[in-house]
């Protein structure tokens, strides 16, 4: 997901090494490498001369020293930094940092250190916070100064990424984009979401947010159907469903059944800003002046690549915004963010000149901010549904009794179905999206219970440990249980850290909220999830594994998705035609 961007720890991937420009850095690394006395390990491409490798050494190590040396700034007298593992000279932490897994050590981590955690990577300051309070603290109360985010140079300014403003600097113009999408999308827009009654009309222009019954007729009725006929594929599916939900949100624009050209374009810029995004993946980030080395100079692979995301990216934003112009211009749009917002410009002269810039980046953000993080949760929450059968079976029984087989769960139910409203809640704490959050920056100097935060210092809330909390969640906070939240004193995972924090936190969680209920409940009511089938039939238990980076969720794993009944099998085919 785009986001990666912001800001997690600059780590060396070592499945990356040898695609940077001549020379790559990671930790210990075997084969041909050399290790310069700052103690960096460098692999070089074969085809250097000795003594062009000695220049490229020679360089690394001292633009890391200078870079260090510009970034250090003096610790006041009588303050020092959060307790953190031991720096090195000159690389600091950098071979500290986990290549995988990253929950797991920084869980440890915060064991040994406690809820302040230090390490300093190349010169630049992270600090983990690994208490709600404290996250509070710094988030919430102190907003002012943890509400920045750091700039990547491959993604901000070779790929320019500046329209996402999910990475933008915290400023006027961030804010101004953040509006943009609030006076649309704050919880009383997102209750207009809910297709409380399924046939009424989709344009509701009286209140001027976004009223659709989107959710339900494309996300909900065209997944199941999805589910039905090709249930092996259901990554993609829990994909294309949440793109098409936002393409229609955000631009009224209804995407084909299968191969969409926006989709695809979009899909392609998420996997770049992905691939941008992902900590340590270009050495660009780490030594800023490799951007001035020109594309066709050999092994500036970099390069090339933000040639041709730009362009995807340009794609994304500009098409679908001119087709819902179009459609306007036509009178045939159907009501979206963006025609929402231009009507508000047409009508209302006092507009800036770039306002319709905002609108434009601000759907853009929207579909990468919002497909994957979507469809990942949901992917989480079929993988708990087959290692926690039990509760499956609850959720299922409370959906039955409320529903029979009459009709397709809607969002006005959600108040009768109290146990899915808690499996919706475990599924975003059981192992969250963004196990460390989004990196916000320091935009000052600072102190925090003694300890000094420098400027610039990425500050990542350590949203696992504090969901995984036993304090706030309960006994056993591995396991995945929907009972903890009928204990007294349980908090919600969707304000303690799972949608980020203070200014910057996700500005689509309550539409997130709904797209997650909406999908548990409805694929719960008509599905059995379980163990895969071998060849010969026979149930095997699933194989599954986290993917690592800054956003994890289970990596592909195969399962058997079927329906419950003849009669669920019914409702999902007569869902097509929207009859129930
Ligand atoms: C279950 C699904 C989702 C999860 C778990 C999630 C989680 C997050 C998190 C943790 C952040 C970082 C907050 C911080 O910096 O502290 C974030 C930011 C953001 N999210 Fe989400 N998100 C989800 C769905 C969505 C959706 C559906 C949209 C759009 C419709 C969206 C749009 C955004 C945007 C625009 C930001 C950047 C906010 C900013 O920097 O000001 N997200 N999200």
């Amino acid at each position: 997901n785009m986001l990666n961007a912001a800001l997690s720890p600059i780590a060396i991937d070592p499945k990356q090494v040898g695609n940077y420009t001549g020379i790559a850095v990671r930790p210990s690394s075997p084969g041909a490498s050399s290790t310069c006395s700052s103690g960096i390990t460098i692999t070089l491409r074969s085809a250097k001369t000795n003594s062009a490798r000695r220049v490229e050494v020679a360089i690394l190590g001292l633009t890391t020293l200078i870079f260090r040396l510009i970034k250090q700034g003096r610790i006041p007298k009588g303050l020092r930094l959060p307790p953190g593992p031991r720096p090195k000279p000159i690389i600091g932490n950098l071979l500290d940092l986990p290549a995988n897994h990253e929950w797991i050590t920084y869980d440890q981590w915060a064991r040994t250190y406690g809820d302040l955690v230090h390490v300093d990577v190349l010169g630049t300051h992270m600090i983990w916070v690994n208490s709600r309070e404290l996250a509070y603290e710094i988030f919430e109360r102190r907003s002012s100064i943890y509400s920045d985010r750091i700039s990547f140079t491959m993604l901000n300014e070779l790929v320019n990424s500046t329209w996402n403003f999910g990475l933008q600097r915290y400023g006027s113009w961030w804010r101004r984009h953040r509006r943009a999408m609030h006076t649309k999308f704050h919880s009383k827009a997102a209750e207009a979401l809910h297709p409380i009654q399924i046939k009424h009309t989709r344009l509701d222009w009286s209140s001027n947010v976004v009223t659709s019954d989107v959710c339900q007729r494309v996300m909900i009725r065209d997944l199941l159907q999805k589910l039905l006929h090709s249930p092996e594929k259901y990554t993609a599916h829990l994909l294309h469903t949440a793109g098409a939900m936002i393409m229609e949100v955000a631009y009224g624009i209804y995407i084909k059944h299968e191969n969409d050209p926006y989709l695809v374009n979009a899909f392609k810029v998420v996997r770049s800003v992905d691939e941008a995004a992902t900590p340590g993946r270009f050495l660009v980030d780490i030594l800023p002046w490799l951007k001035y080395i020109p594309a066709w100079v050999p092994g500036a692979e970099f390069q090339r690549k933000a040639v041709i995301w730009r362009k995807f990216a340009q794609d994304l934003l500009d098409l679908p915004f001119q087709e819902t112009k179009n459609r306007m211009s036509e009178g045939i749009a159907d009501l979206s963010l963006v025609s929402s917002h231009l009507t508000d410009i047409a009508t209302k002269p006092t507009n800036e000149s770039d306002d319709e810039l905002v609108i434009k980046n601000t759907a853009a953000t929207m579909f990468a901010g919002g497909t994957d993080t979507t469809a990942n949760t949901i992917r989480s929450f079929i993988l708990a549904m087959i290692l926690y059968p039990e509760v499956q079976k609850k959720a299922q029984k409370e959906l039955d009794d409320v529903l029979g087989n009459q009709r397709l769960v809607e969002f006005g139910d959600m108040d009768s179905l109290p146990y899915v409203m808690a499996v919706c809640k475990e599924a975003l704490r059981w192992h969250p999206l963004l196990p460390s959050g989004i990196g916000h920056m320091a935009s000052e100097d600072d102190v925090i219970q003694g300890y000094f935060i420098p400027k610039g210092t990425v500050v990542l809330g350590n949203v696992w440990k504090i969901l995984h909390n036993e304090a706030d969640f309960g006994p056993e906070t591995d396991k995945f249980n929907p009972e903890r939240y009928f204990m007294p004193g349980i908090r919600d995972p969707a304000t303690s850290g799972a949608f980020g924090f203070g200014r910057r936190i996700c500005a689509g969680r309550f539409m997130a909220l709904n797209s997650v209920f909406i999908a548990i409940a409805s694929v719960l009511q008509v599905f059995e999830l379980s163990n895969p089938h071998d060849e010969s039939g026979k149930e095997i238990p699933v194989e599954y594994d986290f993917e690592s980076g800054l956003f994890s969720f289970p990596a592909e794993f195969k399962c058997t998705i079927q329906p419950r009944t003849p009669a669920a099998e019914e409702l999902i085919l007569r869902s097509a035609t929207n009859d129930v």
